[in-house]
């Protein structure tokens, strides 16, 4: 019997436009979890692609190579990457942050635009909603993906029909929603990128399954008001907020996302080995 390919799958909202409606080929065999499970499976081998956190691919950037054309990026605001905090960015200095053990790109993030604030805190792993963790004496608390797009939402809204996107808030009743992703970009000016699809460079992926993603993509872009309706039912959420958070994604790598993600490389990972970016088809031997 010929192996199956083994594939992982970060599975929130903002990948829906290509992962929702994919028909994966009968040659990969595929496992689904938040970002800290498929970073893990990939690097212990028990999957040898997958979309993970930013951050790894930098850290392994000597073992992992990343398809050229794929990407998790927004250039400003993400809604999904947030710190909620009572007290001003600017008087963090002394905080106890609280992180979710979900992610390790938007802290490694986080602790970069902290750093560059010159604000020293304590970061400590704990779950559970924003609200009930400033409750329990947290300064800060980051949630990533759709929890935290959830948590948004039910911070700031109700959002009336009437509310231009540039209205969007970010603050009520005393709480503060920093978007970490519209942070970076007063920082840098570039986007952010929060997942690539790496692969081992030992093991690429078969053509077929790249095929199968472009063609997902492709009619996950073009479905984007279907998608938006199904997740934003499945969310709780306003429809026309979903639409709005999936158009905003950036998912094809582009020369821009690359000036950031490099950017964002040096920053956190100084010394970094070379990231590559690559048509697996060109690593094959
Ligand atoms: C934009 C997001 O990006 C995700 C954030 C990740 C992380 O923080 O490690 C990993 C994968 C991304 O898909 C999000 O979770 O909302």
């Amino acid at each position: 019997m010929t192996r199956l390919y083994p594939v992982g799958l970060i599975h929130y909202t903002n990948v829906a436009p290509i992962l929702d409606d994919i028909e994966l080929p009968d040659t990969v065999t595929a496992v689904r979890g938040v970002p800290t499970e498929m970073n893990a499976a990939l690097l212990d081998g028990r999957v040898s692609f997958a979309n993970i956190s930013i951050i790894e691919f930098i850290r392994h950037a000597d073992t992992l190579a990343a398809l050229p054309d794929f990407s998790v990026a927004v250039l400003g605001a993400v809604y999904s990457v947030n710190l909620f905090h009572r007290r001003p960015w600017a008087d963090l200095h002394g905080a106890r942050i609280a992180l979710t053990a979900q992610s390790a790109g938007s802290v490694a993030l986080l602790e970069v635009l902290l750093r560059h604030s010159r604000l020293n805190v304590t970061l400590e792993r704990a779950e559970g909603h924003a609200r009930d963790l400033l409750d329990a004496g947290y300064d800060g608390v980051l949630r990533i993906g759709d929890s935290a797009l959830r948590e948004w939402y039910d911070a700031v809204g109700p959002i009336h029909d009437d509310v231009s996107v540039l209205d969007l808030p970010h603050q009520k009743d005393g709480l503060i929603v920093t978007d970490l992703a519209q942070k970076w970009f007063e920082l840098t000016g570039h986007p952010f990128v929060f997942a690539v699809w790496a692969y081992r460079k030992d093991d690429p992926p078969p053509p077929e399954l790249l095929r199968a993603m472009r063609m997902a993509r492709r009619r996950g872009i073009g479905h984007l008001g279907d998608i938006s309706a199904r997740h934003a039912a499945k969310l709780g959420l306003p429809e026309r907020v979903v639409q709005h958070y999936l158009w905003n994604f950036r998912y094809h790598l582009e020369a821009p996302d690359r000036l950031g993600l490099q950017e964002f490389a040096d920053l956190a990972v100084p010394g970094h080995a070379p990231l590559t970016l690559a048509n697996p088809d060109t690593l094959r031997p």
